[in-house]
């Protein structure tokens, strides 16, 4: 693990008033590095490939909507980039328009698809007959709204204030309570140390044949490793040929998750690795049993190479 030059030049999903850019205030003070906001999920992961920006701070996946197929689908192609931190954002969403706008004068609503499918239910209440429509983001709507192209936004309180609206409706989500994973991405060969309580991202592509999801899932269940996600997406190059894209406990570093990618490496098709990085979802890995622990595999290396060398 060579220690890497902290990152200073930050992209993320803009413009000014994300929840991306609040998750950015999480994750990094504004002290500590410039940020540069980008039109789209591709465009702040082109810019860390590119070497414009040293990372970027994109959302993943959100506790009611489920995942962000920009991001999922532009780790797992593309020139490789790792996942070094994770940044969990509670969501709260309000109606934004033009101060003096009633509800009743709403004819146009636009956000991000994932901020309209969390307050699908309430806006199809509130304004029956309005189509809302997608914008880049919650923030991209929100200055939409203040230059006159939409009556109204699905957006944070603060994207509504940054663009002089006013909240006609708050509390929009259907799921109130939802939150949003957000990561930073660098470029691959950064790898944060272990803390102890890490998690590590892959994605996987397994052949069509019989228990080949099994197979993978195995390796993980053999060396006692617990999977926190796992979802599969069409790898869009191949036709239905599908990827799995997994977390799970451990750190790289640790002898059973390092045991188990190679093993992976050998049963799948194809093994991405997405980076090893601080938990901050709130919660501890499990216990590892003590035969699954570094000690152990250290202990069985020296035995195996104890017999070899008599041998
Ligand atoms: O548009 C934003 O403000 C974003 O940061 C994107 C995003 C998302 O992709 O899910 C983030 C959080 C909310 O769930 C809605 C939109």
């Amino acid at each position: 693990m060579s220690p890497s030059t902290p990152p200073t030049r930050f992209a993320y999903l803009g413009p000014e008033g994300t929840f991306a850019e609040a998750a950015l205030s999480i994750a990094v003070a504004s002290s500590e590095g410039a940020r540069y906001p980008q039109p789209s999920v591709p465009a702040a992961l082109a810019a860390v490939r590119s070497g414009d920006t040293d990372a970027a701070l994109v959302p993943l996946e959100n506790s009611v909507e489920g995942s962000v197929p920009a991001t999922m689908d532009g780790l797992a192609d593309g020139e490789p980039l790792v996942i070094t931190r994770e940044v969990f954002l509670d969501v709260v969403f309000v109606l934004a328009a033009r101060p003096g706008t009633e509800l009743s004068a709403v004819r146009s609503v636009a956000s991000h698809p994932h901020a309209l499918a969390q307050t699908a239910g309430r806006l199809a209440e509130l304004l029956p007959d309005v189509v809302p429509l997608p914008t880049s983001s919650t923030a991209a709507a929100a200055e939409a709204v203040a230059a006159g192209e939409y009556d109204a936004a699905v957006c944070a309180p603060i994207a509504a204030e940054r663009y002089g609206l006013v909240p006609v409706v708050e509390d929009l989500a259907d799921h109130p309570g939802a939150a949003t994973r957000f990561v930073l991405v660098e470029p691959a060969g950064v790898l944060p140390a272990p803390t102890g309580n890490d998690k590590t991202s892959l994605v996987v592509v397994v052949e069509d044949r019989t228990g080949a999801l099994l197979d993978v899932l195995r390796e993980f269940s053999v060396r006692d490793i617990s999977l926190t996600r796992i979802e599969s997406r069409p790898t869009r190059e191949r036709k239905w040929v599908y990827s799995f894209s997994l977390d799970c406990e451990g750190h790289v570093a640790d002898r059973r998750v390092g045991e188990a990618l190679a093993a992976l490496h050998r049963v799948c098709e194809d093994v991405r690795f997405l980076g090893s990085y601080p938990r901050a979802d709130g919660r501890q890995n499990r216990p590892v049993p003590a035969m699954a622990d570094d000690p152990a595999f250290a202990e069985a290396d020296a035995w195996l190479a104890a017999i070899r060398a008599r041998a």
